[in-house]
């Protein structure tokens, strides 16, 4: 009598390889384990990726568009979806070449397991267990308890994996619990170090012929309509694509001018080939020197997109550099340094990975007000005394005070030419250029548009991580709203409001000779005079008219002008901010003080530039850019002379009159409760109302009102 089958679903997340992937090693290393086939299963969820492509004819998806909660974006736009299409498809073409194989499909967690059990079921095989890695997140753990559930009520054993790509494993992290994570990343580091030391062994991944074969095809239910599952890379490239391709409408062509920095193809495979490339390219040693850069593939490694799809683990990264310090890896013996241990370039890189670990930490500690917009400091006593809570301002009157001055249809306004890259500062709009074009674009710039965006216009910061959510190709949960809480000031960056970027000195100091904002921002290219470049209201009405750039908004109606003299030196030092600084150090500030780790680096940390903000007359501005002193105080975009009700730029939304029947929004910057919302339309800002939900569907929020 035949066996009876027992058939283990691995369910694939953010863990898109086959080497030191904790399950996939178990499966192939232990004789034990009793299953008698695994299936290999990824899932693309529509709530966090657009699906309606997968639909075949007219038919309507039972499931809303995957937009964000606060600003109705796309989840995940054009660069991301592509990647992650090549990342499943390696893993796939990996899978298969271990005598495995990975089916694709789209659908909640809940419903494509219960599919899944009941057809396999209906074909004589019983399946044993659901496996899956454990993730961070709202929305993710809200997945793994509905398959946890199923499989409680149906008697299958199911398993969260500890997800084993962070650098230190999380069985040797010196905290017993994640709430006794420090809130200042340096007291954690310290906890952390030496990371040479700490990283475990990385787990090879399985021979070939040692997992549990996959089930018959013929065993396995398939796709729930309407959608259909491609069976080639290119076509599944088309279908993730094809309904966010054109996300902005009238994008402005790829400047001829620029390149990628990010050129990069998703999965395992490419990963490596990477990792391998920046060892033996020097690009590790030289990392310390050059990761400030701008432009180019090579000042920093381009290893976040990976990373965050699970391609490669950050232990794989320690492991490589090891193998490179210790000149235990021929494949490293003509690299300058090899076998002399580690250097300034790889520990640095340590380093950057201990960030993004910590990042996770906290996501783990705070939970949801990872997504709050008073971030982790909800809780006041957060403060440092006499620091300012900050108070947001709104693009729509349901979450603006009455009297919010500019006005919410100003605000909203210049968010859409923030997003769209015309703000008129250069540094700011190269940036978001970049990122609109190739889903990337560096640290530097990164900390310089969220500091513009919560800091000199005081936006609600949660528009800005989920602009990047939508467009970043490594985005990952973790990194980018801690990131954005930590610059935006209510995060865990102890000098919390007193960080600012002057976006023209940075610019000064890290694109020295312009070239950055002129590839990104071709309209400035003609303006000789660096100051010109990086704040085009600057230039003299000749240069204006030189450049053609007459009439030009970022010349006529940028969203924020800020006072620097060509010197470097602002042009009124903000004594306040820094008496503020020693205060705080003598404090100790937030628990444990100014933290000498920011991610920032030295230039950025010091407060330098702080923008006195004061509104210029552009008729005034000399062409030296050295402006009248300003008064120091901060006054957001709009208030700058009269009041522009007219939108301006090339980027008016996307019109939607459909969302989402939830609200997550609140009001509480300004200490508004939070506001029953989610009606109405408002076109680009237009809070999510319901949706064409089949039956079934329910997309709960991921954010909670703040509490
Ligand atoms: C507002 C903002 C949003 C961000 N959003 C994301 C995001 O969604 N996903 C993401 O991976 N990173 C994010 N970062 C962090 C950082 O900008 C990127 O990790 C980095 O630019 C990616 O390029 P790279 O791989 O060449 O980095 P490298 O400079 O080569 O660094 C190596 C690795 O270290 C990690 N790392 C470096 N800096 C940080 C940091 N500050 N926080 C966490 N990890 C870090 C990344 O995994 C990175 O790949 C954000 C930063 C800011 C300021």
């Amino acid at each position: 009598m035949a066996q009876p089958s027992s058939v283990v679903i691995h369910l694939l997340r953010r863990d898109l390889r086959v080497g030191d992937n904790p399950i996939l090693h178990h499966l192939g290393s232990s004789s034990s384990h009793g299953f008698t086939h695994c299936l290999p299963l990824y899932i693309l969820t529509p709530n966090q990726i657009e699906v309606s492509g997968f639909i075949l004819g007219d038919a309507k998806s039972p499931y809303p568009e995957a937009r964000s909660a606060v600003g109705s974006y796309l989840r995940c736009g054009p660069h991301r979806a592509r990647f992650l299409g090549e990342a499943v498809w390696n893993v796939k073409e990996s899978l298969e070449a271990l005598g495995s194989g990975l089916l694709i499909r789209v659908g909640m967690f809940k419903d494509v397991v219960r599919d899944l059990i009941d057809g396999l079921t209906a074909q004589n095989h019983k399946v044993g267990a659901v496996w899956m890695v454990s993730h961070e997140g709202v929305e993710e753990n809200r997945d793994e308890k509905s398959v946890s559930a199923i499989c409680e009520k149906e008697g299958i054993d199911f398993k969260l994996w500890t997800d084993e790509k962070y650098l230190i494993d999380d069985r040797d992290l010196s905290i017993a619990n994640n709430q006794e994570l420090p809130d200042v990343f340096t007291t954690y580091r310290k906890s952390a170090e030496p990371l040479r030391e700490k990283p475990r062994a990385v787990l090879p991944p399985p021979e070939k012929g040692t997992l549990p074969p996959f089930p018959e095809i013929s065993a396995i239910p398939a796709q729930a309509p309407p959608f259909t599952i491609p069976d080639s890379l290119d076509a599944l490239l088309e279908v993730l694509l094809q309904p966010v391709q054109n996300f902005l409408p009238n994008l402005p062509q790829f400047p001829k001018s620029a390149v990628s920095a990010h050129p990069f193809k998703g999965g395992e495979t490419a990963a490596y080939e990477r990792l391998k490339h920046l060892i033996q390219s020097e690009g590790m040693k030289n990392y310390k020197d050059t990761r400030n850069g701008l432009i180019g593939t090579e000042f920093s490694t381009k290893l976040s997109a990976y990373l965050a799809q699970g391609c490669v683990t950050s232990r794989q990264i320690h492991h490589a550099l090891l193998g490179y310090e210790n000149g235990t890896d021929s494949a490293f013996k003509n690299v300058d340094g090899y076998g002399a241990g580690e250097n300034e370039g790889t520990a640095a890189i340590r380093f950057e990975l201990l960030w993004r670990d910590y990042m996770r930490l906290c996501h783990q500690k705070y939970g949801a007000k990872l997504f709050h917009l008073k971030g982790f400091k909800a809780d006041d006593a957060q403060y440092n005394e006499g620091e300012n809570k900050p108070k947001w301002k709104f693009p729509t009157k349901e979450l603006a005070a009455a009297d919010q001055n500019p006005s919410p249809e100003r605000i909203a306004e210049v968010l859409a030419r923030f997003t769209a890259g015309t703000t008129g500062m250069g540094l700011i709009d190269a940036s978001q250029r970049e990122l609109l074009h190739t889903g990337y674009t560096s640290n530097r710039a990164r900390q310089n548009v969220a500091s513009f965006l919560a800091k000199h216009l005081g936006i609600d910061w949660r528009h800005g991580a989920e602009w990047y959510e939508m467009l970043l190709v490594d985005y990952d949960v973790s990194s980018n709203w801690a990131n954005w809480q930590y610059v935006s000031g209510v995060g865990n960056d102890p000098r919390g409001e007193l960080r600012i970027f002057n976006p023209v000195k940075q610019a000064f100091d890290y694109d020295k000779s312009g070239d950055y904002v002129r590839s990104w921002v071709p309209e400035v290219s003609k303006l000789e005079k660096l100051e010109n470049v990086f704040q085009a209201c600057t230039a003299s009405a000749e240069d204006v008219k030189a450049a053609g750039l007459e009439g030009n908004i970022m010349v006529t109606d940028p969203v924020k002008r800020i006072e620097f003299t060509v010197e470097g030196k602002p042009s009124k030092p903000n004594k306040r901010a820094f008496f503020r600084r020693k205060a705080q150090q003598a404090r100790g500030g937030r628990s444990g003080g100014t933290d000498p780790d920011s991610p920032i680096s030295s230039e950025g940390q010091h407060g330098d530039g702080i923008d006195d903000g004061k509104p210029q007359n552009q008729t005034q501005a000399g062409s030296s850019g050295q402006a009248a002193s300003g008064d120091g105080s901060e006054k957001p975009a709009g208030q700058q002379g009269s009041d522009r009700a007219q939108p301006r730029g090339y980027y008016h939304g996307n019109d939607r009159s459909q969302s989402r029947g939830y609200h997550h929004g609140s009001g509480s910057g300004s200490d508004r409760g939070a506001a029953g919302l989610g009606r109405g339309r408002g076109g680009r800002y237009a809070l999510p109302h319901a949706g064409q939900g089949r039956g079934h569907w329910e997309q709960p929020p991921r954010l909670q009102p703040d509490a």
